[in-house]
């Protein structure tokens, strides 16, 4: 039978107001070592936020600290406007569920028995289950995928499958918060994205959780906001368009990455780059300027070969790559662009690896665009992103994407042979 509420238990209602869970100026150290500080945030009612950062930057202490079994040095963590350190361990269970991030557990029940633990917050020490704890056994199962395993021994199930059974555990505890610590990481990419499709229809339902993912693409495309935790606090939190930048990312992992747009959603892509030590590569500027002008230096200092064009002669990327002993093409200003330079400058970017657009580039050029094999563009704040790029890439990545994509003679390589007609 479902035991009553605590007197200490909220009833989180829906037309309650305010966010759902509120952490708010957490510190957290082990043996007088800081861990994290300053851990500042909040989920509203039905939201997903990812918990983000390299190894060892704290999110499992974060999420052991929001449910309570770990204290804080400082902080406080409100579940529906409530401090969870002055509610009891079971009226915590009740508000807040969680999955742990490792699967290892020591004893040997089945799986029904394990996911029947989530009932536990529900009921009294010598009470037995009732219709409704069954029914939000089997229901928490299904839910996770579980069913077909329900009488096998959890400890002989694979690492992916006892993941999902931990979330079926978690589900039957029907709390409005859910925790999870890294619930894809030994799931198949097909489990993967089930596993956080089930969280995005449990939070879109009304569930509020807090995940934490290592997988930065996942987390963009299921989390409505990340928190990026690094060096002790947190380095950045909002749209996961916002906080996964190259440079967020470039400070937080100290990696080198390429972020681009997921197909078909807006959320961020992020490839991690190789150290590039130098980029032997032939790249052709389109464009005009200061962009320009500062694509060409970045292209240069990393090694590769650059030429530009066509550019008015004059203008500032013009004369940036003369200093630098690039090859440009120039028209005089004002004066169009005509078919003898526009050739030259097709002949340049056709033999380039890569194409880059940085800036205006002006109509005229747009034969020059199209000539180019794999076009990258340069994110400026002065205009809109280059029309017809494949790709946009900010001015500190322009290297290691250029390095990133086959050279010509590689694409050259690759390419049918075209069909002989005399055969
Ligand atoms: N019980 C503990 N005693 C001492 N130090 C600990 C303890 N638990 C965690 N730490 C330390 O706290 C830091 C943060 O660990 P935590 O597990 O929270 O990081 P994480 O971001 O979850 O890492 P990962 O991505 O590797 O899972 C690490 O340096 C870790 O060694």
């Amino acid at each position: 039978m479902s035991e009553q509420p605590a007197a200490d238990d909220t009833n989180p209602g829906q037309d309650r107001t305010g966010p759902m869970l509120d952490v708010s100026d957490l510190a957290v150290s082990f043996g007088g070592q800081s861990v994290v500080s300053g851990v500042d945030f909040s989920v509203d009612r039905g939201s997903l936020v990812g918990l983000v950062g390299p190894n060892g930057a704290g999110k499992t202490t974060v999420l052991r600290t929001i449910k309570g079994t770990l204290d804080p040095d400082i902080g406080t963590v409100r579940v529906d406007g409530e401090p969870i350190h002055r509610k009891s361990a079971k009226a915590v269970s009740r508000l807040v569920a969680s999955t742990p991030q490792g699967t290892a557990l020591s004893f040997d029940f089945s799986v029904r028995q394990t996911v029947e633990m989530g009932r536990t917050p529900h009921l009294g020490r010598f009470d037995r289950m009732d219709e409704a704890d069954r029914r939000a056994v089997e229901t928490a199962m299904e839910r996770a995928s579980v069913t077909q395993f329900a009488d096998r021994p959890f400890t002989s199930l694979s690492g992916g499958e006892r993941q999902r059974v931990l979330l079926a555990r978690a589900l039957a505890q029907e709390t409005p918060v859910l925790l999870l610590d890294e619930p894809t990481a030994s799931l198949d990419i097909n489990h993967a994205v089930r596993t956080l499709e089930l969280v995005r229809a449990l939070v879109d339902d009304g569930k509020t959780a807090v995940a934490a993912i290592h997988d930065l693409n996942l987390a963009a495309r299921y989390c409505d906001e990340l928190v990026l935790l690094a060096g002790g606090g947190i380095r950045a939190a909002g749209r996961p368009a916002d906080v996964l930048t190259s440079d967020t990312l470039g400070d937080a992992f100290d990696a080198e990455t390429l972020v681009t747009t997921q197909p078909g959603t807006d959320a961020p892509l992020v490839t991690p780059l190789p150290e590039q030590e130098s980029v032997a590569r032939r790249v052709h500027v389109v464009g005009t300027g200061k962009p320009a002008a500062a694509a060409v230096s970045k292209l240069v200092g990393a090694g590769c070969r650059v030429s530009i064009g066509v550019v008015p002669a004059g203008d500032m990327a013009a004369e940036r790559a003369a200093d630098l002993d690039c090859e440009a093409v120039t028209v005089p200003a004002f004066a169009g662009i005509d078919d003898p330079a526009r050739q030259h400058a097709v002949d340049l970017a056709s033999a380039a690896d890569a194409v880059v657009v940085a800036g205006e580039t002006g109509d005229g050029n747009s034969t020059v665009l199209e000539a180019g094999n794999a076009r990258l563009a340069v994110e400026t704040d002065e205009s809109a992103p280059a029309s017809n790029a494949r790709d946009t890439v900010p001015l500190t990545a322009l290297p290691a994407a250029v390095a990133s994509l086959p050279s010509a003679e590689e694409r050259d390589a690759t390419r049918l042979p075209a069909q002989s007609t005399t055969d």
